[in-house]
């Protein structure tokens, strides 16, 4: 019951926001455009392509708020903070508190390369940026990447492929390394996921709940985000079995891992934008509730490496 209240305040909201936005332009092809889906909220216009009224209502009907970052949903967030630095000089030196315990992850305003031949959630590679605690210039510390949302021209579009809205990089390339954006939505418990799975199946809706998995010693710490209603660009790529983004597990302000995506390849302008659903692991040793009369969805990546299905969470 208070769920379905927060989801009408919520989609009042959201009606409010996309039609101030639609000053719609209508293009030479005479396809239409909203300048910006996120209304703001990103530092880079979010721009949305379609093709009739009909399609943009589908969503509508579905997506109901914008965020740049994960929302946590009461009961949800058993974490703490972690320590902050206390740089004087914004984080110049290699003897950042914070970059001498995690890791030096970023160079030229992008990730290290060498940590795109790896398989991050299979190696347990997590990023530790400067965060609220740290004494470094948030404007000026290089070891703030992901919590500055969205910076590179991206636009949703209607995919060829079949596999419904799209995004794709706009007006320029991105190179290798860069940071594209957060897969945001609501973090949810596991028991809460189960919920939100079986209800979005029993109404023939997408799964577009991620689950994050990390090993620490034998334990699995995992994270569930369920962008579907409440979420930000991430939501709208699809999955590819030779995809050209890459997820990494970054912490920002908190011990919940954000899924940050990072340009895995150089991708030219108007290339759609993907990731590995399974962030490339195919190993489901760790699950304890198969349920293996699951129905799996046709992949349509079209890629040559095609496994022939979307990735599946077995222990939903
Ligand atoms: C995170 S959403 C991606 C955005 C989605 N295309 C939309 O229109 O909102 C995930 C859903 O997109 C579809 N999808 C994504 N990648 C796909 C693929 N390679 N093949 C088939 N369907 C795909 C599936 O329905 C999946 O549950």
């Amino acid at each position: 019951m208070i769920n379905k209240l927060y989801f009408h305040h919520v989609s009042f909201m959201f009606f409010r926001i996309f039609f101030f936005n639609m000053t719609g332009s209508l293009k030479e092809n005479r396809r239409l455009i909203i300048e910006d889906i996120s209304n703001g909220l990103e530092k880079f216009p979010i721009s949305l392509i379609y093709d009739d009224i009909k399609e943009f209502e589908e969503l509508q009907n579905i997506f109901h708020k914008y965020v740049v970052n994960c929302v946590t949903v009461p009961g949800a967030d058993s974490s703490s903070y972690y320590d902050g630095c206390d740089c004087k000089d914004d984080c110049k030196s290699e003897d950042c508190g914070c970059k001498s315990i995690h890791g030096f992850f970023y160079i030229s305003r992008g990730l290290n390369p060498i940590f795109l031949q790896s398989n991050s959630i299979a190696s347990n590679i997590s990023i530790y940026e400067c965060n609220s605690n740290c004494s470094c210039s948030p404007d000026k510390c290089p070891n703030r990447l992901v919590q500055h949302g969205v910076s590179l021209p991206l636009q949703i579009f209607k995919s060829d492929s079949g596999c419904g809205w799209g995004v794709r990089s706009h007006t320029r390339r991105i190179r290798k390394g860069e940071f594209v954006c957060e897969y945001a939505g609501e973090i949810i418990k596991t028991d809460e996921a189960k919920h939100r799975w079986i209800m979005a199946k029993e109404i023939n809706e997408d799964n577009y709940i991620l689950c994050l998995r990390e090993h620490v010693k034998d334990r699995v710490l995992r994270t569930n985000i369920d962008p579907i209603h409440i979420g930000n660009i991430g939501r709208f790529i699809n999955h590819s079995c030779d995809p050209n983004l890459q997820i990494f597990l970054t912490r920002i302000n908190s011990l919940i891992p954000t899924a940050a995506l990072f340009a895995k390849k150089d991708i030219g302008v108007n290339e759609e934008l993907s990731f590995d659903y399974a962030g490339g692991v195919n190993d489901n040793s760790d699950i304890q509730e198969i349920n293996i009369n699951v129905e799996r969805k046709k992949c349509l990546c079209g890629s040559q490496y095609c496994k022939g299905f979307l990735p599946f969470d077995l222990s939903l």
